[in-house]
């Protein structure tokens, strides 16, 4: 599904190169749940956006469905990310001149998988039921979060990247939404990258890698 070979990424900074990825190889199935821990500044996101094809590798290779991101223009894999990925980042990206229902709508449009009745059960299974037709603004920090998790989910992705899918939630929905994440998941088969710092959000997943140092390991929570 998702393979990263050898990959190493620097950022050029005031004081010369910061390399932040040098050599990182993962292996994602289809339908695996994988968590990646990490100090802060370890590598997450960038990680994770290079998976998403947001940004390409200084060395390496990234693969999707068996294909070098690498060998795509632009347009492609946009259209790729539209049809294959789920992304939820920190910053929740919600369109918000839409409605709840249309943030939801809009996306599941883009990748040509409209279905009314998925994106309703997915406001009312994250408990927007009541709010789909209010915009973004009119909506919590964690309700906006939630919605971002529906939107990333409407198009029925086969991969979903996530960066702190709860991290704007308290423990309690923090648990409640990551435990409707999964089930979601689980329901479509759809494979799970999610970065997190907690290893109480970690634990439930099938595996769990921890970015040290730019390399990637196995860890134990
Ligand atoms: N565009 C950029 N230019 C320069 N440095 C960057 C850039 N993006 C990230 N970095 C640096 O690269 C390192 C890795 O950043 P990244 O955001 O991937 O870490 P992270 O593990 O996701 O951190 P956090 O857990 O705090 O979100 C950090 O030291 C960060 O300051």
């Amino acid at each position: 599904m998702l393979e990263l070979r050898r990959i190493r990424k620097s950022y050029p900074t005031p004081q010369g190169l910061l390399p932040v990825l040098q050599g990182v190889d993962l292996r994602l199935a289809a339908g695996e749940s994988l968590a990646l821990m990490g100090e802060s500044g370890s590598g997450k996101s960038t990680l994770l956006h290079l998976a998403a094809g947001l940004d390409t590798p200084d060395d390496g290779e990234v693969r999707l469905d068996d294909q070098p991101l690498s060998a795509l223009d632009e347009p492609a894999r946009a259209r790729l990310r539209r049809e294959r990925l789920g992304l939820v980042f920190q910053q929740y990206h919600l369109v918000p001149s839409l409605t709840a229902a249309d943030n939801l709508r809009l996306q599941a449009r883009l990748a040509g998988r409209e279905d009314a009745a998925w994106s309703r059960e997915l406001l009312e299974r994250l408990g927007l039921a009541g709010m789909a037709g209010r915009y973004p603004e009119q909506l919590s920090g964690g309700q906006q979060q939630r919605l971002a998790i529906g939107r990333a989910l409407a198009a029925r992705p086969a991969l979903l990247l996530a960066d702190e899918p709860t991290g704007n939630l308290d423990e309690n929905s923090a648990d409640e939404v990551l435990a409707l994440l999964l089930a979601l998941v689980r329901d479509r088969g759809c494979a799970l990258l999610m970065v997190t710092h907690s290893p109480r959000v970690a634990a439930p997943l099938d595996r769990c890698l921890r970015l040290r140092h730019g390399r990637i390991a196995e860890a134990s929570l």
